[in-house]
């Protein structure tokens, strides 16, 4: 069992192989990963990946075919949801129409039947904290969206339990208070030492949140690692794909062994092996493909540039744009300022440098797998 960071304690979550199937479809397949106490970890997958199901399985509220699930260092696997001790908070949480914010939240500690005074207590720290004060008086009718969303939060933040699961919490929120209401949750979960195992689709949210993220896809987990790591260094393909917009390029290559370069034939271009991947691609030969991402290219006059093309396209982003640089058969996306987009024409001719070589990355063609250096 890991135990790393918890003081020789258990981690608040473990999960050992656990594997999930609805009837012909293999939902979950022997996944495994460890949540330590007073962390955020963030599930990340595309719709389908099996986010939700992990979460559910955790809670006790579906059953996996195979595996455990430890909480605390005790197999949870035959105990009730009531007795886990995790809250999962999901999007849209509906609220008693009837009852104000005040009852709304303190509701799970009236059925506990704490005190009054140490409901009141609580229920106006919370109030504090997600900034609610003003609607605790009033019904959810009365209430916009994006306060009806933190009088669920609190109303499950009230509890006090070792792990708080949430699904995708803020999807249904417009994106200002989507950013507003992360970056709360967040200050509570290092103010408060919660533990937050989160799920989403959306990798802003997860680089933004994370201290480690769990890439999960078609039921596997793919890579535990932090944020900037997945970034950088993706396991695969998909992930390289999936973190990131604009999308990483992606280039099939041939390694030269007598010149060191590797050939984009599609571009008809010829770039320097990085030293850090050379090692890597000499032992493929070829069936591989060159990851960089639009960061990592600049645009360059044609004449002294490794591809030269025409500028096809230009995506404004706010204070970053997205140019497109047809060269051959091949389309570079590069990174750049908008304050250079005024210096530039679509239709002419452009170069295409990269810059940053150390930061490509390099994919096998058959398994998806990024090579190792
Ligand atoms: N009750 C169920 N019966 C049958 N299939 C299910 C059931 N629940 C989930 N699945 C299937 O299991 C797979 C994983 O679903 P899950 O909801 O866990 O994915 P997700 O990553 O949470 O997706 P999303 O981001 O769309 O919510 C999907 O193929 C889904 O269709």
């Amino acid at each position: 069992m890991t135990t790393a960071n918890t003081g020789g304690r258990p981690p608040v979550l473990r999960l050992e192989a656990v594997s999930k199937r609805f009837r012909d479809n293999q939902a979950l397949g022997e996944v495994d990963f460890t949540v330590p106490d007073a962390s955020l970890t963030v599930i990340l997958g595309p719709a389908g990946a099996g986010k939700t199901t992990t979460l559910r399985i955790i809670a006790g509220l579906e059953t996996p075919e195979q595996g455990r699930v430890l909480l605390g260092g005790q197999d949870v696997g035959q105990w009730e949801p009531r007795d886990r001790n995790v809250a999962m908070i999901f999007d849209n949480l509906a609220l008693y129409p009837n009852k104000s914010g005040y009852d709304n939240i303190a509701s799970p500690l009236v059925i506990r039947r704490e005190p009054e005074g140490t409901i009141r207590e609580r229920v106006e720290a919370i109030a504090k904290t997600l900034q609610i004060g003003h609607v605790l008086g009033r019904l959810p009718k009365t209430m916009s969206g994006g306060e009806k969303q933190r009088v669920a939060l609190g109303r499950a933040l009230i509890r006090t339990p070792q792990l708080f699961l949430l699904d995708e919490p803020l999807s249904s929120l417009d994106a200002k208070l989507r950013i507003e209401l992360r970056a709360e949750l967040r200050r509570m979960q290092r103010e408060q030492g919660y533990t937050f195992l989160m799920a989403t689709p959306d990798y802003h949210e997860a680089m933004a949140i994370a201290d480690t993220v769990i890439m999960l896809s078609k039921g596997r987990v793919v890579q535990v690692d932090a944020p900037q790591t997945i970034y950088d260094l993706p396991a695969d393909r998909e992930t390289a794909c999936f973190v990131g917009a604009p999308q990483i390029n992606l280039f099939e290559g041939v390694y030269d062994e007598g010149t060191g370069n590797v050939r984009i034939a599609a571009a008809g271009v010829t770039l320097a092996a990085p030293a850090h991947l050379a090692a890597a691609l000499k032992a493929k030969g070829r069936g591989f493909e060159l990851g960089i991402r639009p960061e990592n290219l600049a645009l360059t006059s044609p004449e002294d540039a490794p591809a030269a093309g025409e500028l096809v396209d230009i995506e404004p982003l706010g204070p970053k744009s997205v140019a497109t640089v047809r060269v051959k058969d091949a389309e570079f996306r590069v990174l750049i300022d908008s304050r250079d987009v005024p210096g530039l024409a679509l239709n002419e001719p452009i170069g295409v440098t990269p810059v940053h070589t150390e930061r490509m990355v390099a994919f096998d063609i058959e398994t998806g797998l990024r090579l190792r250096a």
